[in-house]
Parts: structure tokens; sequence; C-alpha cells
């Protein structure tokens, strides 16, 4: 909808009312497109003012609509709409409040005149929903700002402040008071004048000197940064197209590029991505507890205990987040170290105090231990917590893997006790896993969760059970990347079919990145290596499973990865990030699988993605089978924000279901034909139930998991 109404005798203000971030929807469209027919009639008016009602100017297209052709094609379209902002005889001002963004930025570019509040923020964000500014932004931005600036926004698709708009020449004006009072004042300054050279679409782009170089390199750049998303690279053929054709041939080009990515996998999958981080916030338990229902208490202090490479960067986050916090570290170089590493991060203090005294923790609202993974260290302290912190406050854990509950009984207030799993590191990644025991009160889940959204994540309630859902699922992946080298494969060929499926960095580099010592020291906890294997035991077994003991003789090697310039690749020197192939690897390869009497044999990129990315989805189905996590978006949510699973393929299970359930099945079957000793590679019964269901779309496996015994 659009509201219309004359102010100061001439100026028609019309504006956009469909919270919570106005976007275009059909009714907008229709509001907007009659509210502009009616200032270009209306002899009184003089001048036009677009704004929207509430606050913000506008969020762009309305997502919602995306996934069904006929909504998108009710209603006028944004193209023809913005034509007519733009041909309007009267100059036409955008009051820009909060943000404009996608379509909404597009219709700022329409109008002859950008005025914005001095807080508010604009940006072409569609290439993270797989699209590019399909509705002229492609073609008039260039033109505005000229080809680098355009295309670096639209590329990226980040959201720049009003004091770098003003600064690119996207906004005219910015102002500190009413925003729309404002514009109506500039609109009517503007009434009478020449707008010709105000509308973008008449204007040539600013020429840019060897423009073919320029486009190949941007491609390049773009190819090399979008891990295999379209949308990049179509934005940048995009903008070439404003930099080398007339605006109505460069309007052409653009619908071409925007119907096909439109109707992609990769938009699709985009589109569920932002849906599914929204969705997350929205947790419920068991008990009847729902997020829009549990009152969670205020947390406004907190005690970080233990500042190595975790505890420093929530350290940050917290502080960050307006939090006043107290960091508790016993030995004293890690503590002079972590308050320098700390005020660098924070650019000073930040209201972080730090002391080597647990007692230092007594006045917390929140506490969250990151010491080192072992059980019995953990237990000491939640076992101290107890009795030193104040009553109410609550008590977490950051561990990867352990028993929250078992912490929870070493502490009078097992309702308090529950996991913040971060991610390193922990004040940049996006994801939070809040795990709650069997014991934890939803109240403490809210207040986990809101505190969450304060630190700006993206934060998944969790049930507890060893690694909790990303890391369990990951067990299985790695366990499979191993097997792999046993049979034939490289490292390098394994993280190259991972890098070209989209992750960042393949399962050996990330190990590399990591440090191999962290999932030895688990593998030995957990009795799989160590003193407590007597030497009859058959190495590649282990309770009856196939076991690979690479990872394990690679640490007796002193190969931990990066830290130490040796792991699976070769690095300069200790700490140095380049990987490179290194030769004695191959020996160690080929003289293992020789003592073993295994022979190595081809293997394709095609097994590598099947054996991993399917063992690890397989293990998702049986989290949701256990009931740890609530749905198959909290799962896609987790591995897209926390493991760096590509956004344009959705998340492990919404590309199970994009692969086919069927397909899925049928794989995890032949491998596990071929490997029967590889119990993650058995299809687990979920899977089998979605499959004889005739495989219902994601949102509906909820009614095929109904039954099973949630643990949150
Ligand atoms: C705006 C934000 C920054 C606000 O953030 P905030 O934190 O305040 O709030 P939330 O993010 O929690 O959001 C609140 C609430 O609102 C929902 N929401 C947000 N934005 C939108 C939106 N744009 N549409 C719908 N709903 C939205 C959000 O989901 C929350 O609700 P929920 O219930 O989920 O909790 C932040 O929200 C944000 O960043 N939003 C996205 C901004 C964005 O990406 N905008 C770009 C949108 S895409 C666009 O504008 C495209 C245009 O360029 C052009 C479109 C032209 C279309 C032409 C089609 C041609 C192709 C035809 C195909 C033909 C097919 C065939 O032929 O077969
Ligand atoms: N490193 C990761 O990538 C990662 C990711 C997620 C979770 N985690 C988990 O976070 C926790 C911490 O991991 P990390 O990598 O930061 O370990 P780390 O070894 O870097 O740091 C642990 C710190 O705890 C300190 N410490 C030990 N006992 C203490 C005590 N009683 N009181 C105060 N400080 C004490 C140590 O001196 C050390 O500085 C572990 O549970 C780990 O599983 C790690």
């Amino acid at each position: 909808m659009a509201q219309y109404r004359i102010v100061s005798g001439s100026v028609a203000v019309i504006s956009i009312q469909n919270p919570p971030v106005n976007a275009l929807s059909a009714a907008v469209r229709e509001g907007l497109l009659l509210s502009v027919r009616a200032a270009a009639s209306d002899p009184l008016v003089r001048s036009v003012v677009i704004s929207g009602h509430n606050g913000p100017f506008c969020g762009g297209a309305d997502i919602k609509e995306f996934g069904n052709v006929s909504h998108l094609e009710s209603g006028p379209h944004l193209v023809e709409i913005f034509e007519s902002v733009e041909a309007l005889a009267k100059p036409v001002v955008a009051a820009i409040e909060g943000f404009a963004l996608g379509g909404g930025l597009e219709l700022a570019l329409a109008c002859h005149y950008r005025f914005g509040h001095s807080e508010a923020r604009v940006g072409l964000p569609e290439v993270s929903l797989g699209l590019l500014p399909g509705a002229g932004g492609s073609q008039r931005l260039p033109r505005l700002l000229g080809v680098r600036a355009a295309l670096d926004m639209i590329v990226t698709g980040r959201h720049v402040a009003a004091g770098e708009a003003l600064k690119l020449g996207l906004l005219d004006r910015l102002t500190d008071g009413n925003t729309v009072d404002a514009a109506v004042r500039f609109a009517q300054s503007a009434e009478g004048k020449p707008l010709d050279d105000r509308r973008l679409g008449n204007r040539p782009c600013p020429p840019l000197e060897n423009i073919d170089a320029f486009f190949e390199e941007a491609l390049i750049h773009a190819r090399g940064r979008a891990r295999g998303a379209a949308a990049p690279l179509a934005c940048v053929q995009a903008v070439r197209g404003a930099a080398t054709l007339p605006f109505l041939k460069g309007m052409e080009l653009e619908k071409r590029l925007m119907e096909t990515l439109m109707t992609s996998g990769q938009a699709q999958a985009s589109r569920y991505c932002f849906f599914t981080e929204r969705g997350a916030a929205r947790w419920t338990t068991p008990t009847g507890a729902r997020w829009d229902t549990c009152r969670a208490r205020p947390i406004s202090t907190a005690a970080v205990i233990g500042l190595g490479t975790m505890g420093r960067g929530i350290t940050v986050a917290l502080a960050r987040a307006g939090l006043s916090v107290v960091a508790v570290e016993t030995q004293e170089h890690q503590l002079d170290e972590a308050q320098r590493a700390v005020s660098r991060m924070l650019k000073g203090g930040g209201g972080v105090s730090y002391s080597a005294d647990l007692q230092a923790a007594a006045g917390a609202d929140l506490v969250v231990e990151a010491v080192f993974e072992d059980m019995a260290v953990k237990e000491e302290i939640f076992k101290q917590l107890s009795s030193v912190c104040k009553p109410g406050a609550l008590l977490a854990t950051n561990t990867s893997s352990l028993d929250i509950d078992r912490l929870a009984s070493c502490t009078l207030r097992p309702e308090q006790v529950l996991g913040l799993h971060f991610f390193a590191p922990a004040h940049v990644m996006r994801l939070l896993e809040v795990v709650s025991g069997p014991r934890t009160s939803p109240q403490t889940v809210a207040a986990a969760m809101q505190l969450g959204r304060r630190m700006g994540k993206v934060s998944v309630a969790v049930g507890n059970c060893p690694g909790f859902v990303g890391n369990r699922m990951l067990k299985p992946y790695l366990e499979q990347a191993y097997f792999l080298l046993e049979e034939g494969a490289s490292p390098e060929l394994v993280d190259a079919a991972l890098e070209e499926f989209g992750f960042p960095m393949g399962v050996f580099k990330m190990s590399d990145l990591s440090g191999l010592d962290i999932g030895w020291r688990v593998r030995k906890e957990e009795g799989l290596t160590g003193p407590g294997v007597t030497a009859d035991q058959p190495m590649r077994t282990r309770r009856g499973r196939r076991y690979s003991p690479l990872g394990d003789l690679m640490c007796e090697e002193g190969r931990y990865g990066q830290k130490t310039g040796r792991g699976w690749y070769l690095y300069d020197r200790p700490g140095a990030r380049v990987a490179r192939s290194d030769p004695w690897l191959r020996s160690f390869l080929e003289e293992y699988r020789e003592r073993h009497g295994l022979l190595a044999r081809r293997i394709d990129q095609q097994e590598v993605l099947e054996r991993c990315l399917y063992a690890l989805i397989n293990e998702g189905f049986r989290v949701l089978e256990d009931g740890v996590a609530a749905s198959p978006q909290n799962i896609d949510a987790i591995y897209v924000f926390g493991y760096g699973w590509p956004k344009h393929r959705g998340g492990p299970m919404f590309y199970a279901a994009q692969v086919g359930l069927a397909r899925v099945l049928e794989g995890l079957e032949k491998y596990h034909k071929a490997h029967p000793d590889s119990p993650h590679l058995q299809p687990c019964s979920l899977l089998r139930r979605l499959v004889a269901s005739g495989s219902p779309p994601i949102h509906k496996w909820s009614e095929v998991v109904k039954g099973h015994r949630s643990q949150l």
C-alpha cells in the first residue's frame, strides 16, 4: 500500500506502507503506481516526495513473492513504476530514513534527488539472494557513481552508511532532523527547474579507460570470490552492459540475466538461507516454552573463564554487545597476552577488566567457561562457580562436544547451566549454538538466545549430545575424507573437490588451520588412540568399525598443521598460512597403504563429494531423528553460518532435498555396500521414511519426523 497526501500546498508525499521493512509487495507496487499517476495528473502538485511509512524507506522487493511466479507477475512491475517515476515532469525527491535496500534503492535512483538521514544506510544486496539489482539498479547506479564504485557495491552487496553515500554522490543531501520535512522543503525549492540531467536513464556512464581489460579483471576477481555462485558474475556482466550499451539495451540485458538468476536453484537456496537465518530466532521446547512467550532475564555483566583462543574472542564479542566483562585466566603470561590481544581487537579497554581469581566472577549475570577441552578441569570449575556466583547467574560452557548435563550436575543450579558454543574466531563467526541439557530452563534458553541476538549472532537452540549438531555431523565427513586418503586420494584432490563445491577451504586445509592435535586429544579421551589401546588391537578397526589412524600418526610425527608448519600440507614456517603440497606426505601415504595391504585406486571428485557430503547429511537426518535439532532449517543455518557451507547451496539438508532424497539414499546404499564397516554410510531410517513417503518438500519433513522424542 502507499499513502498519498498533499503538503505545503504543492508537494505530493507518497509514503510506502508495508511493515516491518516496507517491502515492495504487489499491493505496494499497485499503490505506488496509482500515487505517481495521481501526482502527475494533479495540476496543484508541483513536486513529489517518496518516503517510507514509520521509519525505514524500503527493504526492496518482497522476497516472499519470489518463490511464486504468479505473485511476481501480479501488480505492476517495478521497472515500469520506476520508469514512470523517472519520467515525471515534476521533481521527485526520495526521503531516505533507516534503509533503502535493493528495489528500495532502485526506487530512490529513479527519483531525481535523494535526501538521506545521517543514520540511514543504502545498498544493493541482491547478490546475497543469488540475484542482481533487477529493476534498473545495475544500469542507473553506474551512471551515477561511475563503474568502479557501482561495481563494488553491486558485487559485494554491502550496505553503505549515509556519510559514505554522500561522498560517493549517491545521496545529494543529509539531514539529522526530520527527513521528510527536509525533503519537502527541498522539493519545493526544485519546483519548475529542469530535470533532464537528473534522470539517470538519460545519462551516459562516466567514461572508463581500458574498459575491456577492466571487466576481464573484474570477472576474474569475482569468479575467485564467488566459489561457484552465479550471481556475482551476472552482476559484472550487467554493469558491463551499463558501461557499454545505451540505457534501454542495458535494461534488456539486466532483464535477461535476472530471469535466468531468479529461476535458478542458487537463488532458491540463497532465499532459503535468508529466511532460515531469521527463523532460527523462533525457538521452541517440548515443554511448550517459546521464543514469544518466555521471558528472558536481562544480562548486563559477564565473566569469561580461560583466555586462550576462544576466551579472547568471546570477551570481545560480549564487550562489543555492551556488556561489562571480567576476564579470568590462571596463567600469568596468558593473562598479559590476552589483555593485549583483547585491547587490540576492541581498540581500547572497552569495559573489560582482568583477574587471575575465579572469585572475580561473583557478580556476573552470566559466566562463559572456555578452558581446555578436559572434562575433569571443567567439572572442577563448574563446582567452584556454583558456590562463587550469585544466585540467578547463568553458567555456560563453550565446550565443543562434552556433556552439558554432566557439568550441570556439578552445580546446585542445573536449570541455569547451558552450552554457548561459539565458533573460532568467536568475535567474527556469526554462529552460536545454544545448547540446552535436559534440565536447562526455558528462561535460560531465552536469555541466551536474546544475548546471541545482541551480539549479532545467528543463534540456534540445539539439544545435548556429543558434538551437539555441527561437530556431530562433521565427524562422519572427516572420517570419509580420511578413508578416501587410505583408498588412494590425496589431500589436494579431496580439498579441490570440496572447494569447487563452494567451501572456503577443503577438509584437510581446515584441519591444518584448526590444528590436528585437537581431534587427537578428543580421540585419546574417547579411548580410540593413545596408551589405552593395546598393541594386539588391529590398527584400522575400533569397536567393530573401520577406523583410520592417519590423523593420529600425523600427530605422532609432530605434524599439527599450520601451528607447526607441517600438517596435511607444508607451510613456509610455523604459523604461515599458504599451503603447499608436501612430497613427504605422498611417500607417507604410499608406505601406509603398502603396510596395510591397501591398493590405491583412482578416485574422482564425484566420489569425494558424495562420500563426504552424504555421510554428513545422513548424520543430519539422525540429528533430526534424535530431536537434537528442531528442524532441517536449523541444521542448515548451523552449517551455513558456522562451517562455511556455501549459501548458494542452502545448507546440507536443503542440498539433499535439491539433489533428491532418493538419490542421496541410493548413493548411501551404494557406498555402504562397498564399505559395510563404515556405519556412517548406512542410510538412517528417517531418510528411508522420507523417501518412502514420496520425498516431501523440506518444510514438510517435520510431519514425518513427528513422534520422535525431542531433546530440546
Ligand atoms: C531490511 C533489513 C536490513 C532489516 O533488518 P532487521 O534486522 O531490522 O529485520 P529482519 O531482517 O529481522 O527482518 C524483519 C522481517 O522482515 C522480513 N523481510 C526483510 N526484508 C524483506 C523483504 N525484502 N521482503 C520480504 N520480507 C522481508 C524478514 O524476513 C523478517 O520477517 P521474518 O518473518 O522472516 O522474521 C533486513 O531485513 C534485510 O537485509 N532485508 C533484505 C534486504 C534485501 O535483500 N533487499 C533486496 C530484495 S531483492 C530486490 O529488491 C530485487 C530487485 O532488485 C528487483 C526485483 C525485480 C523483480 C523482477 C523479476 C523478474 C524475474 C521474473 C522471473 C520470471 C520467471 C519466469 O518467467 O518463469
Ligand atoms: N579452538 C577452537 O576452534 C574452538 C572452537 C569452539 C569451541 N572450543 C572450545 O573452547 C574451549 C577453549 O578452547 P581454546 O581453543 O580457547 O583453548 P586454549 O587452550 O587456547 O585456551 C584455554 C585457556 O584456558 C586457561 N585455563 C585452563 N584452566 C583454567 C582455569 N582453571 N581457570 C582459568 N583459566 C584456565 C588456559 O590457561 C588457556 O589459556 C574448549 O572447550 C574447546 O573445545 C574451541
